[in-house]
């Protein structure tokens, strides 16, 4: 069966100075699948996924969402489209609460009917486990559970591609089993794109992953594969 990507890139790059942080990047995102990007620290994750939302600009290339050209559409048209993402908490506002900062999520996506929002939150918050404290200000949670708040968020608004960048970060070892079941379960209703450097989580519940190398696709395939390649374990030699 034919599958239909949801994003795609063509040719995207950006520099910084004389660095290219990402460097002529073909990418292709199958709708449905978990795909997790991975590779050693200054390979160009970050900035391909900022590339990829509109938090950063690109120098040349263009990004496909859905169907259309989404290049020069800013970050928040595109979260509009259906993209949401993680990114080490800079999005948690930390005097709110849980429910205030899930609820300002769900607005987005549902708009104001308290009721409707109060239903979102709570199915949201008790997806990652976080119900208990739903009242509690987001600074009073731990740096990983943090992150499970900002997924809560990202679920509330019901993405089409969820993008989650280091979500097991500060998570303790049974909390990152949840995590891989969490991610399953909402991969039923997004695609998603995980860069995560946990290998254990990658190998565990990606479909495919992409390998980044000083800006450039490195190697892509499953997980297997990955694992064997020759070129991915040079890669990681000496830096992991
Ligand atoms: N705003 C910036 N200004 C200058 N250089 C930058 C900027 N952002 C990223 N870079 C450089 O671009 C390269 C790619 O960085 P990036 O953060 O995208 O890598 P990464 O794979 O996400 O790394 P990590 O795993 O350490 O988070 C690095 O050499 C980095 O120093």
């Amino acid at each position: 069966m034919a599958s239909v990507n949801l994003l795609s890139t063509k040719g995207l790059s950006r520099s910084f100075g004389g660095i290219r942080a990402v460097e002529n990047v073909d990418f292709e995102l199958p709708e449905g699948q978990i795909r997790a990007l991975i590779g050693p620290n200054g390979a160009g994750k970050s900035t391909f996924v900022g590339l990829l939302c509109g938090r950063i600009a690109a120098s040349s290339g263009s990004v496909r969402f859905m169907d259309r050209d989404i290049s020069n559409l800013p970050a928040h048209r595109r979260i509009a489209l259906g993209m949401a993402y993680t990114f080490q908490i800079t999005s948690v506002f930390a005097r709110l609460s849980l429910y205030e900062n899930v609820a300002l999520a769900a607005r987005r996506h549902i708009g104001g009917d308290r009721a409707s929002v109060d239903r979102e939150v709570a199915s949201a918050l008790e997806r990652v486990g976080l119900t208990e404290r739903t009242d509690q200000p987001a600074e009073d949670l731990s740096y990983g559970h943090q992150r499970l708040l900002e997924i809560a968020m990202g679920i509330a608004q019901h993405p089409k591609l969820l993008i989650l960048d280091e979500p097991t970060q500060g998570l303790a070892d049974s909390e990152i089993r949840q995590f891989n079941a969490l991610v399953r379960e909402l991969n039923a209703e997004a695609t998603i794109l995980l860069i995560e450097h946990n290998m254990d989580v990658v190998m565990e519940i990606a479909d495919a992953i992409t390998v980044l190398n000083f800006g450039e696709v490195l190697a892509e395939g499953e997980p297997e594969e990955i694992r064997r390649n020759k070129a991915v374990q040079a890669a990681y030699l000496g830096t992991d």
